[in-house]
């Protein structure tokens, strides 16, 4: 091999707790004039699908982002579907997250154990912390009406809900039947018309994704068109791929709540070496590059590495 540098990779990593289903996520990283950018649409995705993605990525690589308007962006810590003492254990260690994102409505798991969750998580937060709840779309409008006021004791008071019901009619009835904010997130990014949202009065909150949503630019744009407050989230990424997130949050007007950027904790190795995780509750702006020039380097396998190339040259073509 020469020692010319690549310029794409492809890295994996075991996450620490399963979230969203997976264990193990990976993804390419693409380098152009203006820095790296990150492709990982997940594997259920098909190529129509990941086209924006792969935008995201490029406008990374080839363009860059524009001129942050903020230096710092605080997150949330995000709390998978665990057991309380993991919960408590993952506030306290978060780099003093002072809002928490705590997952509902996983498969195989009653009230009790949200309710016990949210419990020590208002716990090792206090009564200053911020609480937020993320059901991904899992509950109809009847359950979402009995759930929402449980689990807004249990938290001490809810900040907000992220996509309780997957209907947009149903967030918005929910909204008026009830008293906690509603976040749209699944209805804005997996939506063919994302301002149904707005017509609607379905949201309070809007949560927008740069990879999903096709880039900085285009969210930049959309939230624009929206006019509601924007959380920037992860879509589980490596630094590469938060640090689009982190450039979105710090170039959006206003930023009136704390984003979902802070999910690096999650890999077991992340591919940079320098990891955009929080201090005192929020994350650097900056560029971030790879830790190794190889994909080997980054825990992908042969087989791994070939996979992405497919798959990018499938969304490109
Ligand atoms: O918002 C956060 O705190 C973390 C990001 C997150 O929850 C997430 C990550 C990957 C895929 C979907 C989601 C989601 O918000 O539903
Ligand atoms: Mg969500």
């Amino acid at each position: 091999m020469t020692d010319v540098p690549a310029d794409l990779l492809v890295y994996s990593t075991p996450l620490r707790q399963r979230f969203r289903g997976i264990d193990v996520r990976d993804g390419v990283l693409l380098r152009g004039d203006a820095g790296w950018g990150e492709f990982s649409p997940f594997w259920d995705y098909d190529a129509d699908t990941s086209r924006p993605w792969l935008a995201a990525a490029r406008e990374a690589a080839d363009v860059g982002w524009p001129t942050p308007l903020r230096d710092r962006v605080p997150v949330n810590v995000t709390i998978p579907a665990v057991g309380p003492d993991d919960a408590a254990r993952l506030v306290r260690e978060s780099g003093g997250c002072r809002t928490a994102k705590v997952k509902v409505a996983e498969p195989g798991q009653d009230v009790a154990q949200e309710q016990a969750r949210l419990e020590a998580v208002r716990d090792a937060l206090g009564p200053e912390g911020a609480v937020r709840i993320d059901a991904n779309a899992a509950w109809d409008l009847g359950t979402a009406l009995d759930r929402l006021p449980l689990l807004d004791r249990a938290a001490g008071g809810l900040e907000y809900a992220e996509q309780p019901c997957a209907a947009v009619a149903d967030l918005a009835a929910l909204r008026r039947r009830q008293h906690v904010p509603i976040a749209a997130d699944e209805s804005i990014r997996r939506a063919a018309d994302p301002m149904a949202v707005r017509r609607a009065d379905a949201a309070d909150v809007v949560v927008l994704k740069v990879q999903p949503l096709g880039g900085v630019r285009a969210c930049l744009r959309l939230a624009e068109e929206v006019g509601l407050p924007v959380v920037v989230s992860s879509a589980l990424e490596s630094s590469v791929g938060i640090a689009a997130g982190v450039a979105l949050a710090a170039a959006l007007p206003e930023l009136p709540y704390a984003c979902g950027l802070a999910t690096v904790h999650l890999f077991e190795r992340d591919a940079v070496a320098d990891p955009l995780l929080p201090t005192d509750g929020a994350l650097d702006v900056r560029r971030v590059v790879p830790r190794a020039a190889s994909s080997a380097g980054l825990g992908a396998d042969d087989a791994t590495a070939r996979r992405w190339r497919a798959r990018l040259a499938e969304v490109a073509g």
